[in-house]
């Protein structure tokens, strides 16, 4: 069976966060790839900024380049409506049915897990991943293997914040991340 990691997320935009739980668990975990899955609609957070899922897909693209592990799932993408993963997952089942995936998320989602749509299904269809986060506990009723990363405390929030009072990003994003951000004239003044 090929061993599948998950990265779901909002992605607005990727981080060094990302790259770095991603590849901490890969190895960890022994996988054969990560692959990156940028959800369409948030089912828990608003796109506060105007940026186009397209957007996010091709930063995510950039990001990822430079590792052959790491690849797009654009899965979500396809798909109207909020993505909810429990019909990602189901539909990502159902295509590859020799794939057992690993559903890695941070430990802000870890203690969001209880409010995930249909949790209770989704536990017994996915293994979930959890990385540890700064502020955030990693305790939890379900069935999540627990892998320890170096604590990155950076987020998109951050970056968002940063680039909006033009400061410095530089080693917290991918530099043809921050490129395509000052090209597209993203997050406000970039
Ligand atoms: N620095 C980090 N350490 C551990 N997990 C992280 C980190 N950054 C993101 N994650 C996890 O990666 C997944 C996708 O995160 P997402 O794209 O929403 O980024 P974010 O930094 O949490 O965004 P925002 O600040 O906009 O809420 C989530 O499971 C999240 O918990
Ligand atoms: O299905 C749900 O109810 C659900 C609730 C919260 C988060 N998720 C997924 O978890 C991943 C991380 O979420 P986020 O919002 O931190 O980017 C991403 O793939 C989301 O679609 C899924």
């Amino acid at each position: 069976m090929r061993r599948v990691g998950l990265l779901g997320g909002t992605f607005n935009p990727p981080h060094l966060g990302h790259l770095i739980m991603a590849e901490e668990v890969r190895t960890f975990l022994n996988l054969d790839e990560v692959r990156f899955m940028p959800n369409k609609i948030p089912p828990h957070k608003n796109i506060s900024v105007n940026i186009s899922a397209d957007h996010r897909m091709r930063m995510v693209s950039l990001a990822i380049k430079e590792n052959p592990y790491f690849q797009l799932e654009a899965i979500e993408l396809d798909r109207s409506g909020t993505s909810y993963s429990i019909d990602t997952i189901r539909i990502l089942k159902n295509r590859d049915p020799d794939s057992q995936f690993f559903f890695i998320i941070g430990g802000d989602m870890v203690e969001y897990l209880p409010k995930w749509h249909k949790i209770e299904e989704l536990v017994k269809l996915v293994q979930f991943v959890g990385v540890n986060r700064s502020n955030y506990d990693l305790k939890t009723p379900y069935n999540v293997q627990m892998v320890t990363i170096p604590n990155i405390d950076i987020s998109s929030t951050l970056i968002r914040e940063r680039l909006n009072k033009h400061q410095n990003v530089r080693y917290l994003i991918p530099q043809k991340v921050e490129e395509y951000i000052r090209e597209e004239g993203l997050y406000g003044k970039a």
